[in-house]
Formats: C-alpha cells, structure tokens, sequence
C-alpha cells in the first residue's frame, strides 16, 4: 500500500518508527515531513498528507502531533479525506469497519510506541464493512458537496 505520513516536532519521533515499521511491512511510504524535532506547525504537514490522500497519490495518510487532535482538524477539512484521531485498537478497527477513515491521526504525546504500533497494523489491515456504513459515509460525501 502507498502510505503518505507527516508530522510536527512533536510527533517526529513517532513518525520515524511508524515509517520503519511500514516499510518492514512492505508498504511505500511518501514521508511529507517534518524531519526534525525543532519547533514547527502541524497544518503544514497535515495539508500536505491530506492532499496526497485527496489526490490519490496515496491510498492511506497517517499524521502524528502531540495529541493527534490538531492533524485532525486540518486533515478533516479536505474533501475525501476521513481522518480519524485513534487511542487504540479497537477505534483504529472501527474507524476501518465503520468510517471507512482514509487518514489515522495518532498522538505522540499521549499513547506509547508499541501501542501506536499496533494501531497501525488493525488500520491498514481492516477492510471497511459497507452494508449500512455504505450509506452513511455516501451522506457525508453528499455534505461535502453541498459545502463546496
Ligand atoms: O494539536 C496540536 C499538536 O498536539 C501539537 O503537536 C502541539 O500543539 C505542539 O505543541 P508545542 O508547540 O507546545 O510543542
């Protein structure tokens, strides 16, 4: 799978092991940034993971920040893009079965490497559902229309 990521200063250290992780795992990885822990803004690094994911330059995005909140926020606001902020696994699960999440927003801040980790795998791992959530995620692009 074609996986974008990005972070800020405070998510670095996390990102640099979810990239080792993916590319162990045979992923490709399209690493938008930053690339050190010196102080930077997270909507930089979230556009640019978002518009790769937009524009289909990669099949999944994952962000990382201090919290996950503020990539979040950023990565919601492209159309296409479902971004999910994930504790642990089982909402890593859900936001796959369920939301159909494109782009997994992890906090570097909050949760510890190993768990992280893992969220990672159920993530890319987990098909998305449809049946119901099929509808439910087609309203949401039918909002998304409607905003633009
Ligand atoms: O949602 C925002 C993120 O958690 C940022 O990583 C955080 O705000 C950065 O904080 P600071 O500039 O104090 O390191």
């Amino acid at each position: 799978m074609r996986v974008a990521i990005g972070s800020d200063h405070a998510g670095f250290p996390l990102k640099e092991k979810i990239k080792e992780f993916l590319i162990s795992k045979g992923h490709t990885v399209l690493d938008f940034g930053t690339q050190s822990q010196e102080s930077t803004d997270y909507p930089i690094f979230a556009r640019e993971v978002s518009l790769a994911v937009q524009r289909g330059e990669a099949e999944r995005g994952i962000l990382v920040c201090g919290t996950g909140i503020g990539m979040c926020i950023v990565a919601n606001k492209f159309k296409g893009v479902r971004a999910a902020l994930c504790l642990n696994e089982y909402m890593a699960r859900m936001s796959r079965l369920h939301n159909d999440a494109n782009v997994l927003c992890l906090g570097d801040r909050v949760i510890g490497e190993e768990l992280a980790l893992s969220i990672v795998d159920v993530w890319l791992s987990t098909p998305f559902e449809g049946g119901r959530h099929e509808r439910r995620v087609h309203l949401i692009k039918n909002i998304e229309e409607e905003l633009c």
